[in-house]
């Protein structure tokens, strides 16, 4: 008989320092022509601050955009007298990587992700190109691009581990590497964290409080880097979640069904892993494999209960 198995490496790198100091500066006189694709970005004031909002319209089957538009208003009142505001709605899957990147090329003080799981996930591999942080094209600027989040997708697993709270101090992000990758990079990160209080999330970034947190990294021989910041998973439970996004518009209950269809004709099958320096073993019969860098996945399920993104390691189930 052939036995079939993947293969996966888990490291953990190092944490290390950041070269500048991390602190948004309010009085920042940047002003970037993010305008320059007019259809993405729209510039609300004219100083200070450059904050890109990442907005996916159809993110919780459309929820994402009405709730957006009611927030817009206030956002622009909030934050209008000390941000250029930029709004950028996705237009579709991948769309959001190629706005984030656009905007840390221009300058941008954050770009924060408007939607769900999905939409941060690409948001987070848009600070990434060939494998490097992208980087502002002015290389005499002295600031970075924050990562922020306004959790308004149907599961937004993420954003539950920190239990809607902000996180004031600066910590390092450093970006971990597993299968067959060393990695290490870094960028800060911004929390807006309130779920369904996203005027909460706007007081947030008016007090520009940022923390650092870890990154993982996913490549194989001849691929790309592929980025990811909450749980990275293989066999059963991905192919839940694939299945899970067809049935976006049952909301939760999405994350249920696409489980049971993950069911129908799975196999277990035999997993070669290896963590940190450690040997290759192989574990028979493995239903999933789940690397946790945040808690939970599939719509509120603690799959990894331990992880922590300040930890500077993952956990593995
Ligand atoms: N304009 C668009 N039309 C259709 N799909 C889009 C559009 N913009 C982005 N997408 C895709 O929608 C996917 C899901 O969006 P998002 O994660 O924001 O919402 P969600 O699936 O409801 O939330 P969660 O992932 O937290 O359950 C994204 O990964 C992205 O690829």
């Amino acid at each position: 008989m052939v036995c079939h198995y993947y293969q996966i490496a888990v490291s953990v790198g190092a944490r290390f320092s950041m070269a500048k100091p991390s602190v948004l500066r309010a009085e920042h006189s940047m002003a970037p022509d993010l305008s320059s694709d007019s259809s993405v970005f729209r510039g609300v004031s004219s100083r200070r601050r450059d904050l890109v909002f990442v907005v996916n319209p159809q993110g919780a089957n459309g929820r994402t955009g009405k709730e957006w538009k009611k927030l817009l208003p206030y956002l622009q009142s909030r934050l209008g007298s000390d941000c250029n505001i930029c709004e950028s709605l996705t237009s579709g899957p991948s769309h959001a990587i190629d706005i984030t990147r656009e905007a840390i090329r221009e300058g941008a003080d954050a770009v924060i992700a408007v939607g769900g799981d999905g939409t941060l996930h690409e948001v987070v591999n848009g600070f990434f190109w060939d494998g490097k942080p992208v980087a502002n094209k002015n290389t005499e600027a002295v600031h970075s691009t924050a990562l922020g989040l306004i959790p308004l997708g149907t599961g937004s697993d993420f954003a539950r581990t920190f239990g809607w709270l902000v996180y004031a101090n600066p910590v390092l992000i450093h970006f971990i590497s597993f299968y067959d990758m060393l990695a290490s990079s870094q960028v800060y990160v911004l929390f807006y964290l309130r779920k369904n209080d996203p005027c909460e999330a706007i007081e947030r970034i008016a007090r520009g409080v940022r923390s650092r947190i870890d990154i993982g990294v996913i490549s194989r021989e001849g691929e790309g880097s592929h980025y990811f910041i909450n749980v990275a998973d293989i066999h059963l439970s991905a192919k839940a979640g694939y299945y899970a996004s067809r049935y976006k518009k049952f909301g939760n209950l999405c994350y249920v069904i696409g489980a049971l269809q993950a069911f129908i004709g799975h196999r277990n099958q035999d997993l070669r892993i290896k963590v940190n320096e450690g040997e290759w073993e192989v574990y028979p019969q493995v239903t999933a494999l789940c690397i946790g860098n945040a808690k939970y996945f599939g719509g509120g399920m603690k799959i990894t209960p331990n992880a922590d993104p300040h930890s500077g390691s993952f956990e593995v189930e």
